[in-house]
């Protein structure tokens, strides 16, 4: 399984205000022989539903502290409200998808993390046979972001590093972020110009100088991870704006790639 595969990372931040293109894209992405696979997250939907419950998320680096109670909540909100959400809507759209998550045949295999942390794993591989068939079928395969141990333990994981471990295991092409920005945007106050093409060395330097912040964080550490794999190009993606493709390309958002950026600012060459 190899190149025209991609993987598209749904936001918890956007999931409900998903743009009708986006499922009708996945639907057209199959037509036309890619693959994809969609790794979610549900980061506010579980906090809502946290509160609900009379507890209190906690956060340290972007990373929700899972206590035996909080990995309950997450595990019923990611693998049962928002994966079958998911997997409804993608088949209204045409498109046929089959909902799991990284417990499920060990998909993600994962140890602790941080013990201070708590139930949250950290991804130790990603067994990509078991989304062969599931591909092979011509089936979405749509995963939520938990993780198994050796022992059988369960395991709440970021949505964004899960999302680019399968990838690379799956030697996957393009790894999309649909998120609630437009982009990542020369400034983490969201009010600076959305930049169309990025290298490594510039989402590093972002980040060190802080003008990628908060939840861009994991989404940018993802695709520098994924770049050094079989990932050629990473995007960000708003997905409450009509879900643009091109020749099975983005058309609009933030654009990471390896080569050298000779055209910074310039949006044209993404669909080509
Ligand atoms: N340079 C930046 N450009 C755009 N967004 C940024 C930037 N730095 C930080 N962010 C923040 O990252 C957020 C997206 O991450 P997050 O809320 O975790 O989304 P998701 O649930 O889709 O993973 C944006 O809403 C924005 O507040
Ligand atoms: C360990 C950890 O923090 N896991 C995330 C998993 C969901 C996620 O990543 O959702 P988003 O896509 O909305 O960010 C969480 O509990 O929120």
């Amino acid at each position: 399984m190899n190149g025209n595969t991609v993987v598209i990372k749904a936001g918890g931040s956007v999931l409900k205000r998903l743009h009708p293109t986006f499922f009708s894209g996945c639907a057209s992405l199959l037509a036309k022989g890619i693959r994809v696979v969609i790794v979610h997250g549900g980061g506010p939907e579980i906090g809502r539903v946290q509160q609900k419950w009379g507890l209190s998320p906690q956060f340290v680096n972007g990373l929700r502290v899972t206590d035996d109670e909080g990995l309950e909540v997450v595990q019923m909100v990611l693998a049962g409200l928002v994966n079958k959400r998911l997997v409804t809507a993608l088949e209204q759209s045409g498109a046929l998808a089959f909902g799991l998550s990284g417990v499920d045949r060990q998909l993600i295999r994962v140890r602790r993390k941080d013990p201070s942390l708590g139930w949250v794993g950290e991804v130790d591989s990603v067994r990509a046979e078991v989304l062969h068939p599931l591909l092979q079928a011509g089936w979405i395969p749509v995963i939520a972001s938990l993780g198994r141990d050796e022992a059988g333990h369960h395991y709440n994981v970021n949505a964004d590093t899960a999302a680019a471990a399968i990838a690379r295991s799956l030697g996957a092409d393009r790894l999309w972020m649909v998120t609630d920005v437009p982009g990542i945007r020369t400034d983490a106050e969201g009010k600076g110009p959305v930049l169309p093409l990025l290298t490594p060395d510039r989402v590093r330097s972002m980040m060190a100088d802080g003008s990628i912040a908060g939840g861009m964080i994991p989404k940018a550490e993802a695709a520098l991870n994924g770049l050094e794999g079989s990932i050629q190009e990473v995007g960000i993606i708003d997905g409450s704006a009509p879900f643009s493709l091109a020749g099975g390309q983005i058309a609009a958002g933030t654009v990471i790639r390896r080569e050298e950026a000779k055209q910074d600012g310039v949006i044209s060459h993404l669909s080509s």
